[in-house]
């Protein structure tokens, strides 16, 4: 164990409300949106290879052109209200919703700079129209800020001189000022996401970003922030240099999931994914492999019975509308959710063994599992191994209470579930009602100590 000024400065999971209310969410939207959607992954007929968030750093495009495009941004079928109803609609507990991507343009009208909103011909401040739309269907929010902002003149991404050094010390206090400015004119949201802090002059600031955090998190008590905000005083990130998570929740798993629980290291953590394999912000081509409505819904029943969240991007059209393809994946989500919610919200980890058909998930605070099916062996047997002597008083199909299963005990923690030959649409649920495990003689059963 190293003695650490910036590393982490807590072991084991938050316990407070806010970060259970988050831990409980189980499905997230991403939305991406900002000036790249106008472009949406092409410029002057030719297709940009890489994210469209990303396009401004393609040679193909002179940077003051980008950079112009706040003139052109009006976004006039931007409607905070339908966004908020299309994620009740999926089930989304919350929404991270970009306020400044790598590009810098502001979707606030912050005093820091003029490379707002403010500074379009939509004027409006959409930061706030987000805020208050998703409030009111009782969905999160949580702010994502990007540190690196390719707009400002003091950015830098090492600091290699003196002039570098007075340049990023001036972009530090900006990055202050814009971070407290979020925190104080939008009070309802609920947490920072963090990105662009992998470059060198960042990870440098292992002192100035410790502070900042602890100030954010003294405005605004129960402030969730991820491990991608700070680097430790060795560069550390994600991990502090004794191999502790950095902030509230690990935020590695971008556009990947955990395969076994040994992965998550005993930590809350969430999964930001793309539909395509990798665009956050609108691209018009939509190129390569499309997720389907059940491959995300699948995602979203790993996730969970791994003790995370799941975080669907979304990147609206530049005149602010959704495009039809994600409309279509929310609803298809939406129809499964509507049927299975119970085996998603406020659960986790069940301890129980993976098996071949599909996930557990568990209530949090109580003895009741979920047995999420996706793939029915053709036997139709279902394996169940319990993390201990474990009695299962009930097993009932989630959908219908009515339809129950008669376990086959195979061994001391080991049970067998018939199902009747194709009678599911999959993916379904099953419902387990367990007790702590009796041995024989009916004494109470002990964990060996
Ligand atoms: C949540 C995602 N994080 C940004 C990002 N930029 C990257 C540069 C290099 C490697 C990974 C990256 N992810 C993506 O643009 C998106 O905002």
């Amino acid at each position: 164990k190293v003695t650490l000024l910036h590393g982490s400065h807590r072991t084991g999971k938050r316990t407070d409300a806010a970060m259970e209310k988050w831990r409980g969410h189980g499905l997230g939207q991403f939305i991406h949106w900002g000036l790249y959607a106008i472009p949406g992954g092409a410029w002057n007929g030719k297709q940009y290879n890489g994210a469209a968030e990303w396009i401004r750093s393609w040679n193909g495009i002179p940077k003051s052109t980008y950079d112009s495009l706040n003139y052109s941004f009006n976004p006039t079928a931007f409607d905070a209200k339908s966004w908020a109803k299309t994620a009740k609609q999926m089930g989304a507990k919350y929404v991270t919703f970009t306020t400044k991507h790598h590009d810098g343009f502001c979707l606030w009208p912050s005093k820091y700079t003029k490379y707002t909103v403010a500074n379009s011909p939509y004027k409006k401040d959409i930061v706030k129209a987000v805020v208050d739309a998703y409030d009111q269907e009782g969905i999160d929010v949580i702010l994502y800020f990007s540190v690196m902002d390719w707009n400002h003149p003091d950015w830098r991404y090492d600091i290699k001189s003196k002039e570098d050094s007075i340049a990023f010390e001036r972009f530090k206090k900006f990055t202050r000022n814009q971070l407290i400015e979020l925190l104080t004119n939008y009070p309802t949201v609920k947490g920072l996401w963090f990105d662009g802090t992998w470059d060198t002059s960042w990870v440098k600031q292992a002192a100035f970003a410790d502070e900042l955090e602890t100030e954010m998190r003294k405005l605004r008590p129960g402030l969730i922030i991820g491990s991608r905000f700070r680097a430790d005083e060795n560069g550390k990130r994600h991990f502090d240099s004794n191999g502790v998570l950095m902030g509230d929740y690990e935020q590695g798993w971008e556009r990947k999931i955990p395969s076994r629980i040994e992965d998550v290291h005993g930590n809350d953590w969430d999964c930001v994914m793309t539909v395509p394999e990798n665009q956050w912000g609108y691209n018009a081509a939509w190129n390569g492999h499309i997720k389907t409505g059940l491959e995300l819904i699948e995602m979203t029943a790993r996730c969970v019975s791994l003790g995370g969240n799941f975080v669907l991007n979304f990147g609206p059209k530049g005149d602010g509308s959704i495009r039809q393809e994600e409309l279509k994946l929310a609803a298809e989500i939406g129809d499964w959710m509507k049927i299975n919610q119970q085996a998603i919200y406020n659960c986790g980890y069940a301890g129980y063994d993976k098996q071949d058909w599909g996930y557990f998930s568990k209530k949090t605070g109580t003895d009741k599992i979920y047995m999420l099916v996706f793939n029915v062996p053709v036997s139709g047997a279902l394996r169940i191994k319990t993390p201990a002597k474990t009695v299962i008083k009930k097993a009932s199909l989630l959908a219908d209470a009515t339809e129950t299963f008669t376990p086959e005990q195979i061994s001391g923690d080991e049970y067998f579930l018939h199902l009747k030959k194709g009678t599911h649409p999959q993916p379904f649920v099953i419902v387990l009602e367990t007790a702590p495990g009796q041995q024989s003689n009916g004494v109470k059963y002990e964990k060996a100590k």
